[in-house]
Parts: structure tokens; sequence; C-alpha cells
């Protein structure tokens, strides 16, 4: 295609999304751009699809990085349908798997898949599939055995099929993607994936041998691509053993470390396109792209007033549109457990509101929970769900952070906040998708100002919300408040009494107390697990339990818990010496 071609279109106020262009001049089959303009509805490719496809149908290894919500997966599956289906002959279910597609998490899986069955739909010879954890290993060894064309799976899964199916063919395997390639390696998942790439050989051209490759080919030319939103310095050794001479695209000059040697820069629109003699070395403290039409804002709360000020916010957002999507975004699964169970019960009480008020749900709307210590088709009911709802609040940990395409989220709550700042652009970019509106609001304690200067260093700036304003706007005893003048958050009215009233229902409730106490206590393991510059910011030490205790609604902070979590911190961190010590890789995380 003409560069000349890739010209922004303004989509107004909402940002730049989408290319002038079409489908079909950046060199895709016409029946491809037919299934995508008419049952995909995609009229146009967006920015990053119109910059990335026709390089990587070029056969080059393409490093992306492109803001969240930009098309990432298509710009990967299009290119690989395109080649596949014009194979003549065509290529056959007893060929085996000639694309894989490595994802972080089950949902993403489960995503990734689905977009691929509809790229498919005029090309039923190519055969799409899935592997993941959690699935019938059974099920899954029939259906490679029979043959699956391009394969999305999860780390851990693949390895498994890898060592133990052998009737799993994969001598054609002509492109590994890696998605969400950083956050696969936060998980823990670098073991696998040095293994993985060992089995499957890493980047350079594979077997010249005709009788070990599909009918016609001389042999089989790896390309492999490696995609996420925030590629840092983490993926550089992930990159260096897969990707051969990588062309980046959405990298800018501020992103490398001086010891890449860059040779051309092939574009100056805004998504950069450069190609790397050397190494690949993007640097830790890069700037991180967010969809311009985000709104990003923090809000300052007081430890022991975080949970009235979680409730009141979303009270206020449901109340003044019924009908809409909200991501709340927790530490652990145990807090999770807890607000879930809290928000699908508490009724508020009498002295707050009216009678008719406390009949009701205190947030009234439909509330879904989500992460990884459930069972596994809970996880995919509730993903499904949260994805056809109209309106719904989703409670969860980072498992639904990375990649998630919930359509029309209208707001996301960081109530915990994310640690690194890659969490954080991940966990927001689950709203203003392709161009669409969207909130964010991060929850800090004072003590945790410093947060802030954190995500500036990567280019992200927030505004703070007015949260003194929505707290006076609640009215007390069926009366308007007039509140004048106060000494602070805790000490606002409707705060007080809201904070009561769920210390009496959590107190009157076995199953919450114990939620609560769990909640507490996983939630103080969490946040002194912070790690590198995070630490001196996410203080256990600046924390006051007892306020802690306040923000799961417990009276007392029990005192039981305290001791264990330190004894569970110091075999933690002794594991962690070790780990660094033996330069193992890190453990897998449950989120
Ligand atoms: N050209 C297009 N026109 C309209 N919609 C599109 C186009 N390309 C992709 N989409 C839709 O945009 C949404 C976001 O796509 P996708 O999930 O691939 O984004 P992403 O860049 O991978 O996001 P993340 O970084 O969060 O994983 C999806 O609903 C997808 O179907």
């Amino acid at each position: 295609m003409e560069k000349g071609n890739i010209k922004k279109k303004s989509i107004g106020a909402e940002g730049d999304i989408f290319a002038s262009c079409d489908f079909s001049s950046l060199g895709l089959h016409p029946a491809l751009c037919d299934q995508l303009r008419e049952r995909m509805g995609f009229e146009a490719p967006t920015l990053i699809q119109a910059q990335a496809i026709p390089v990587i149908l070029s056969g080059r290894h393409v490093l992306v990085n492109a803001a969240t919500g930009t098309g990432k997966t298509v710009t990967y599956l299009a290119p690989v349908i395109h080649q596949l289906q014009k194979c003549d002959p065509r290529i056959q279910r007893s060929d085996g798997t000639f694309a894989l597609v490595l994802v972080p998490t089950h949902e993403l899986c489960m995503q990734a898949y689905e977009t691929l069955q509809k790229l498919l739909h005029r090309f039923h010879w190519i055969v799409p599939g899935y592997i993941m954890g959690g699935e019938n290993r059974l099920k899954e060894k029939a259906r490679l055995r029979k043959g699956i064309s391009i394969l999305v799976a999860t780390p851990g899964r693949l390895l498994d099929h890898l060592k133990h199916t052998s009737s799993f063919v994969h001598k054609n395997l002509r492109w590994i993607i890696f998605d969400e390639a950083d956050r696969i390696l936060e998980l823990g998942f670098g073991k696998e994936i040095e293994e993985i790439i060992d089995i499957l050989g890493s980047k350079l051209n594979m077997s010249e041998s005709k009788e070990n490759t599909v009918s016609g080919a001389t042999g089989v030319v790896r390309q492999n691509l490696l995609l996420s939103a925030t590629l840092n310095e983490k993926v550089n050794h992930l990159a260096n053993i897969s990707l051969d001479n990588p062309v980046m695209i959405g990298i800018d000059d501020k992103k490398m470390q001086p010891s890449s040697k860059q040779v051309t820069s092939l574009d100056s629109n805004e998504i950069n396109t450069s190609e790397l003699s050397g190494e690949v070395a993007i640097a830790s403290n890069g700037e991180y792209k967010l969809p311009a039409q985000l709104n990003q804002r923090y809000v300052k709360v007081p430890c022991g007033s975080r949970l009235v000020v979680l409730l009141s916010i979303l009270k206020n957002l449901f109340t003044g549109e019924a009908s809409q999507k909200i991501v709340v975004f927790f530490s652990t699964c145990d807090a999770v457990d807890f607000h879930h169970a809290l928000l699908s019960q508490f009724r508020g009480l009498s002295n707050l509101q009216s009678e008719t008020e406390t009949r009701e749900l205190f947030v009234g709307c439909n509330i879904l929970k989500l992460h990884g210590n459930m069972k596994h088709e809970d996880r995919i009911k509730t993903f499904n769900a949260f994805k056809t709802e109209k309106s719904a609040l989703l409670l969860s940990t980072d498992v639904s952070a990375r990649g998630l395409d919930f359509p029309k989220v209208r707001c996301i709550i960081q109530y915990d906040s994310p640690g690194e700042a890659t969490e954080y652009v991940h966990r927001v970019g689950r709203t203003a998708r392709l161009g669409e509106r969207g909130d964010s609001l991060l929850f800090l304690q004072p003590i945790e100002a410093d947060y802030l200067q954190e995500l500036k260093k990567h280019g992200v700036l927030l505004t703070e919300y007015p949260l003194l304003k929505l707290l006076d706007g609640f009215p007390l005893y069926g009366l308007k408040q007039h509140v004048k003048k106060f000494v602070s958050i805790e000490m606002h009215p409707w705060v007080l009494c809201l904070q009561r009233s769920l210390e009496f229902f959590i107190s009157t409730e076995v199953m919450m107390k114990k939620l609560g106490q769990n909640a507490f206590c996983s939630w103080v393991r969490a946040y002194s697990a912070h790690r590198g510059d995070l630490k001196s910011i996410f203080m256990v030490k600046k924390l006051h339990l007892g306020h802690v205790a306040k923000s799961f609604a417990l009276k007392e902070q029990p005192s039981l818990v305290g001791r264990s979590v330190q004894k569970k911190h110091m075999a933690k961190r002794k594991g962690e010496q070790q780990r660094h010590k033996g330069g193992g890789l890190k453990k897998k995380r449950k989120t």
C-alpha cells in the first residue's frame, strides 16, 4: 500500500482512530475485506491496522505497540488468514497448526478465538481452535488430533500438549504471535515460553525439507509477532529470542534505549514505524499511549472512608444513569468476593434513607464478579454475561485488566491501586475503546499521592474528582444536607452515617464478617507485595490497620490476622529472595 494513503481520519473530539483507506487497499483478499465490512461492520481499518497489516503481510517479524482498544486482534489475525487462504492447494486439517496465538488469560483466549471464528466465516477450510487451562484435556487432544490451523492458547496448557500430545502436528508452524506479551511474562510464564520456543524453534527459518511441510511450499519461513499497549523493557528478552530483525510499529525513539541502532524511520505518522538492525532494547521509562478521549480522574480518600466513598460513587453513577456498565478493580480475589457479597445484600439503613429506598439494594444494579480463584466455567459465564449485558457492575481483579473487549463500558474504577503504570493503562483501557467516550477514577489515600508522579513519568495525567460535592449531594433522613464546613471527609455526616450502617450490617452477618476478615488479611498482604520504586509509595508501615479494617466495615482490626499477615509476608519475602538468588523465574501469580 502507498504510505501516503495512511492518512488520519478525524472522528471529532474523540481522537484519531481510523485511517482514511479501506481494508482492500492494505492488500487483503477481497473475501476477507467483505467479511470485515459486511459481517463485522468494520468500514475502515484503524490507524494501527493500516500501518501494521501491510508490514505483517510482507513477512517481516513485527513488534506492535498501540493504545488499548485500537484493534490489535484483527491487526495480527487478518494477515495470517490472508496468507493461509491463498495456499494452493488448500491447506488441510491434517497439515496441523500453522499459526499459534499466545495469550495470558482464559478470557482473552476465548475472545481472540471468537474474533478468529468471525474472520474465518468465508474460509471454512481454515480451522480455528483454542486450548487453555481449565478446559478438558482429552477433548483438546481430540481436537488437536483432527487438526487446528490457527490455534489460540494459554502458555501452560500449550506446553502440556506440546509435551504430551503426540498427534499435535506443528511441523508447518509459520507464525507465533504473542498477544499482551508483557503480561504473559509478568504472570510468570517466562519459563513456559522459553520451553515452547525451544520446542517450536525460535525465529529462524524452519526446515527446508519439502516432505515435512505443506504441499507446494519449499520450506516453512517463520514470522513472529509481539503486541501490547505497554511494551516495555520486560519484553526485550522475549523479543530478542523470538524476533529476527523486527519492524517496530508504534514505538517512538524516546522508548528506545541508547544501545539500539536505529537504521530507518519508515514513517512519520503518529504511529512510528522503524526498523532496527540490532537487538530490541525498549526503555523502561517510556510514555504509554492512552485513548485521547478517556477522562482520567483520581479521588483522594482517607483509608477508613474508602468503602463509604466507593458505595456512594457507585450509587451516584447508577442513580444518574440506571443503564450502564462499570468495572471496579480490586487487588485480591478475597476483596472481590467480599465486596460482591456486600453489594449484593446491603440495603442501607432506615435512618439514612426513606423506607422505599431501604427495601432495595443500596446500589441498584446487576452485580457480577470475576477473579482467578473462580471455577473456570463460572469465569467464562461471567465474561459472557458482562459482554452481553446492557447494564451491570463488574467487580474484578486484574484478570479482566488485559485485552478484554467488553462493549460499552462507561467507567473504570480502580479502587485498589494497580501498582505498575502498565497495569493502570490496561485497566483504564477497558473503557474508551475505539474512539468511544469513557471515564476512569483512581482511588488513592492521601499517603499514596506520590503515585500520581509515578504515572506522570509515563505521560499519564489525572485531574481530581470533586468528592465533597458528591457527598454533600446525598440527603440524610430524607433531607438535603447543609454541610457548611467540616474538618475532614471522615467527619462528613453522610460518611459517618453510612459507615455506621455498614459496620452494623457486617457485625450482624456472620458470613459477611468472615469474608471481611479474609479480605482485610489478603489486602494487607497484597499491599506489602508492591515492588521496586512503588514500595516507597505503598508502605504498609504507613498504614493504620484499624482504618484498613474500617474500609472492610470491620469495627475492630482482627488482631490475629495482623500477625499472620506479617508471618506470611516474611515467608514470601524469603521465597522471593531465594528465587532471585537462584536466578529463577517468577512464580505464577493468581489474579
Ligand atoms: N477496523 C475496525 N472498525 C471497527 N471496529 C473494529 C475495527 N477493528 C477492531 N474493531 C473492534 O474494536 C474493538 C477493540 O479491538 P481489540 O480488542 O482487538 O483491541 P486491542 O487493541 O487489542 O485492545 P487491548 O489493548 O485492550 O487488548 C473490538 O470490539 C473489535 O471488534
